[in-house]
């Protein structure tokens, strides 16, 4: 049977040999670059990968945030953020700064887009070619972290993402606690497999809600495989992460940056993935 990811054994075209220097020039100095996928939509993939890059700089460490899920690009609204925020050096985009404490650079596709009722209907090239411009024309510069968010599946947009970017650090699959999801979870690790990434592990987001009259927890969705599958992958759940209301009222209001410097059970089980990312970045070196 054809390997559906047989784009991925192609050979390298000497002619797009000097737009790949150009990118990979541009980021010479992003010292690690982790990716963000889901197999589903709507399963939290935005919200992992801005808390993500928002714990990391709360620890002292210089971030980017390329959000490059171009028909949901909800990062912008996470962070309270437009298009005025982006500024230019030279022929380069500077990215957009949610906090002027916080080294912490932001770009999306949604900053470029006139106004949020504006869909992105280009096609694939037009797509791959914006991406490129990412990593091409934005002023990154020195990082010790630039973290990705990917268009959600494991179809041709997050394919072509990966490709573009060599000695990727590994990636994180974000899903719900479903059996509906696992599938797509698994195909989530066989896709990172075949792409040589390590898959740095599962965080199960949305799993279960804190009663906020008795504390107790309610099991939103039966579960069965998740464990399973991160066993037959050689990897690990990271981080179970409930659902709460309040979160998504900050994500409404912008309030990401605050929300991660307060206590909550999500932050709190959420330091344990920024261990592991630190902890990966650093036996990587
Ligand atoms: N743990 C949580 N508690 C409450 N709300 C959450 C939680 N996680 C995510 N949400 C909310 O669920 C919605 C979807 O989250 P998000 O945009 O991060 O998902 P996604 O997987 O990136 O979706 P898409 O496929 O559209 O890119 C958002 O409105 C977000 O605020």
């Amino acid at each position: 049977m054809a390997d559906p990811l047989h784009v991925v054994q192609k050979k390298p075209d000497p002619a797009g040999k000097e737009k790949e220097d150009k990118l990979h020039e541009n980021l010479a100095l992003v010292k690690n670059i982790f990716v963000v996928m889901s197999g589903k939509g709507g399963v939290g993939k935005s919200t992992v990968a801005a808390a993500l890059a928002t714990g990391l700089a709360l620890r002292g460490n210089h971030v980017g945030l390329a959000d490059c899920d171009f028909h949901g690009p909800s990062i912008p609204m996470l962070f309270g953020i437009s298009g005025e925020d982006l500024t230019t050096a030279g022929d380069k985009l500077i990215p957009a700064r949610p906090a002027e404490n916080l080294n912490l650079g932001v770009i999306s596709i949604g900053l470029l887009l006139p106004d949020d009722d504006t869909p992105v209907i280009w096609r694939g090239p037009a797509k791959t070619s914006a991406i490129r411009q990412f990593f091409e024309d934005v002023a990154w510069g020195n990082l010790d972290y630039l973290i990705i968010d990917l268009p959600p599946g494991t179809g041709d947009e997050p394919l072509g993402i990966m490709q573009l970017l060599q000695n990727l650090n590994g990636a994180i699959v974000v899903t719900i606690p479903q059996d509906i999801a696992l599938t797509s979870v698994r195909k989530s690790l066989t896709f990172l497999q075949k792409l040589n990434v390590k898959p740095v592990g599962i965080v199960s987001n949305m799993d279960g809600i804190i009663c906020p009259h008795c504390d107790e927890k309610i099991i939103l969705f039966s579960e069965g495989g998740l464990a399973k599958a991160a066993q037959d992958f050689h990897t690990e759940i990271l981080a179970r992460l409930p659902m709460d209301p309040e979160f998504s009222k900050a994500q409404e209001s912008g309030k990401m940056i605050e929300w991660m410097t307060q206590n909550s059970e999500w932050k709190n089980n959420f330091e344990k993935v920024l261990d592991i990312i630190e902890k990966t970045a650093a036996g990587n070196k």
